[in-house]
C-alpha cells in the first residue's frame, strides 16, 4: 500500500450520551487506498465513530477532517448529504432499502448523492434532467452489475434475501462513486457462500485503490481485508496496527476476554 496522502484525520474526538461517553479522545488516521478495520466488543464505540464521520453524529470535542486531491476541510458542522456530495459513503449496519422500490430505483437515489438535482426533481422529469436521469440510470445497472444482482434490477427490493439487500446497499453506496466508504458489518447475519462473494467484491475495490473503513465482529474477515486495526474498547482507541500486530496484542486480548466475562 502506497501512503501517497491522508484521506481522513479524527483529531481527539469525544461524544456522550446522557453522560456516559461513548467515544472518548479518539484519533486515527487513514491513508488514501488503505481499508482500515474498526473492531471492538459490544458498545465499543464503533457505529458512533462511523456516525461522526457520515455525519449523523456531531463530536462534542475534536475534529473530523477529510480530503483527497489535495483539498482538506473540517467536516464539522456539515450535513449528511453535504458529506456525501464530498465523497463520504456509508452503508449502515442490517439493512436499510426503501420498501416499495424496486433493486434499480434504490440505487439510483444513491446517484442522486452526487448529482446537483436531487432525487425529487429527477422523478419529476423535468426536460433538463432527462440526460442526467439516463446517465445515472446507466450508472445504476453497472453498480447492479457489478455486485452480481444484474439480473434483479426490476425485483421489488424488499423480497430480496439478506446477502442480496446488503449487496444491494454496497451498489448504492457505490454508484454515488465514494472516495471513502464506510461499511458497518456488512458481513453480519450472511451464509457463508454469501460472505465470500462480499469479501472478494471488498478485495476487488481494495485493489482498485479505494479507501475503505469496515467495522465487522469476524476476525477471519478482517485479517484478510484490512491493512491496519483499530480497536475501540469503552468508548477509548486501544490499540492500533497490522492484523498480525492485533492479533497478539494483550490490552485487545485483555478487552475481549473481559468482554466475554461480563457477557
Ligand atoms: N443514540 C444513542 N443514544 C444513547 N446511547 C447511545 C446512542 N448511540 C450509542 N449509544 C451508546 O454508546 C455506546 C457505544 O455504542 P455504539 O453503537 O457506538 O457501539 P458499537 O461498538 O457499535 O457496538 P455494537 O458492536 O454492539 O454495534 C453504547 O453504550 C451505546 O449504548
Amino acid at each position: 500500500m502506497s501512503t501517497v496522502g491522508t484521506v481522513l484525520t479524527v483529531e481527539s474526538v469525544s461524544r456522550s450520551f446522557g453522560g456516559v461517553y461513548a467515544l472518548r479522545d479518539v484519533s486515527l488516521t487513514v491513508a488514501e487506498g488503505e481499508t482500515r478495520a474498526v473492531i471492538g466488543p459490544n458498545g465499543a464505540g464503533k457505529s458512533t465513530l462511523f456516525n461522526l464521520i457520515s455525519g449523523h453524529l456531531t463530536p462534542e470535542r475534536g475534529a473530523v477532517r477529510y480530503g483527497v486531491d489535495g483539498d482538506r476541510r473540517s467536516l464539522d458542522h456539515l450535513a449528511p448529504h453535504v458529506r456525501a456530495r464530498l465523497g463520504i459513503a456509508i452503508v449502515f449496519q442490517g439493512s436499510r432499502l426503501f420498501r416499495g422500490m424496486t433493486a434499480l430505483e434504490n440505487v439510483m437515489v444513491g446517484a442522486h448523492a452526487r448529482t446537483r438535482h436531487g432525487f425529487l426533481s429527477g422523478a419529476l422529469r423535468l426536460p433538463r434532467h432527462r440526460r442526467e436521469e439516463a446517465a445515472i440510470r446507466a450508472d445504476a445497472l453497472a453498480a447492479l452489475d457489478r455486485v452480481g444482482l444484474a439480473g434483479w434490477a426490476d425485483r421489488a427490493a424488499d423480497i430480496l434475501p439478506l446477502g442480496q439487500q446488503r449487496a444491494l446497499q454496497l451498489a448504492r453506496a457505490l454508484c454515488a462513486r465514494p472516495r471513502l466508504l464506510l461499511l458497518d458489518e456488512p458481513a453480519s447475519g450472511l451464509r457463508a457462500t454469501e460472505r465470500e462473494t462480499l469479501a472478494r467484491l471488498i478485495e476487488d475495490l481494495r485493489a482498485e485503490g479505494l479507501t475503505m473503513m469496515l467495522v465487522e465482529h469476524d476476525m477471519a474477515f478482517v485479517g484478510r481485508l484490512a491493512d491496519r486495526i483499530s480497536v475501540l474498547d469503552l468508548g477509548r482507541n486501544i490499540a492500533e496496527g497490522t492484523p498480525e500486530e492485533i492479533r497478539g496484542d494483550e490490552a485487545v486480548i485483555a478487552a475481549y476476554l473481559g468482554a466475554e466475562a461480563a457477557g
